[in-house]
């Protein structure tokens, strides 16, 4: 596992583009037969990929985290973002389809992965927090997620949330889960902005097309630089740092928080005028 210690936001304002990458972006993390995690220390959230082909793989405890097990004080949200696959908590199957997504509870002690086809292996993407107690491990469909519809074509920034792990969804001690997707012909995400100094975030940019990327922007709204960032990269937003995307083509992008709250729409907003 990778460790990310942080920045502060008048040293990030000096940072050059390595650097910047560097720190807050995250490459690598859906290998073929591996189980890939970063540990960021914003809220300690730990964010990666597994993506099993002819066996399973396992959620591996970290010497970092001084625990008996991984889960002995934490809590995970997984989304299917691939084929079909399985994941098996303490010996109970579940069936994990494209865009289903399973919370996993603090004190799980074994958590496996597997694909029904290793030549369309399922791709799970990982978002864990500490945790101080234990929710119901639940599994919920795409249909079952909160469905919120933002954006205009004018603005070039319509798109739809898919809200699973939130504070009216499935319940957690301080995981907010979910993904978003750009309707055809939008480019931009979470534009105007906005900083939530009680949560840091992650941003996982997904379905991004070929050669296509998206250029990320992050810092404060008035002091803000960007990554390039391609398919299946992650971006960590510190809590004082805007995130929001412009693709040249459109994309989906997975986004979880962990924090001082779960309230979705504990938000700073940062005006156009804002911005430079
Ligand atoms: O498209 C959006 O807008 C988002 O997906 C926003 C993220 O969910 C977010 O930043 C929540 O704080
Ligand atoms: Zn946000």
């Amino acid at each position: 596992m990778q460790s990310r210690y942080g920045v502060r936001p008048d040293h990030f304002t000096r940072m050059n583009t390595q650097e910047l990458r560097d720190e807050f972006l995250a490459s690598g993390l859906m290998q073929e037969g591996q189980v890939n995690l970063v540990h960021s220390h914003y809220d300690r959230f730990i964010f990666g990929g597994a993506v099993p082909t002819s066996g399973s793989l396992q959620l591996e405890n970290d010497a970092d985290l001084r625990a008996d097990f991984f889960l002995q004080r934490r809590e995970l949200g997984v989304l299917n973002l691939g084929g079909k696959g399985t994941i098996t908590v303490d010996g109970t199957a579940y069936e994990m389809n494209r865009f289903d997504c399973l919370y996993v509870g603090r004190g799980s002690k074994s958590v496996t992965f597997a694909s029904a086809d290793g030549g369309s292996p399922a791709r799970f993407y990982l978002n864990s927090a500490p945790a101080h107690k234990e929710y119901p491990t639940t599994r919920n469909t795409q249909d079952q997620a909160n469905r919120v519809d933002l954006g205009d074509d004018e603005h070039a920034n319509k798109r739809v949330l898919y809200q699973y792990i939130h504070e009216n969804g499935i319940p957690s001690c301080q995981l907010v889960m979910g993904f978003t997707e750009l309707l055809s012909g939008n480019i931009w995400n979470t534009f105007p902005p906005h900083t939530h100094e009680r949560r840091m975030e992650v941003y996982l940019y997904f379905d991004v097309p070929g050669d296509e990327l998206v250029m990320h922007f992050m810092g404060k709204p008035d002091e803000t630089r960007h990554l390039a960032v391609r398919n299946f990269e992650a971006v960590i937003s510190p809590p004082w740092s805007i995130h929001s995307g412009a693709g040249t083509a459109n994309y989906r992008f997975v986004w979880g928080m962990a924090g001082e709250n779960q309230a979705f729409s504990d938000m700073d907003a940062a005006t156009l005028g804002d911005i430079r």
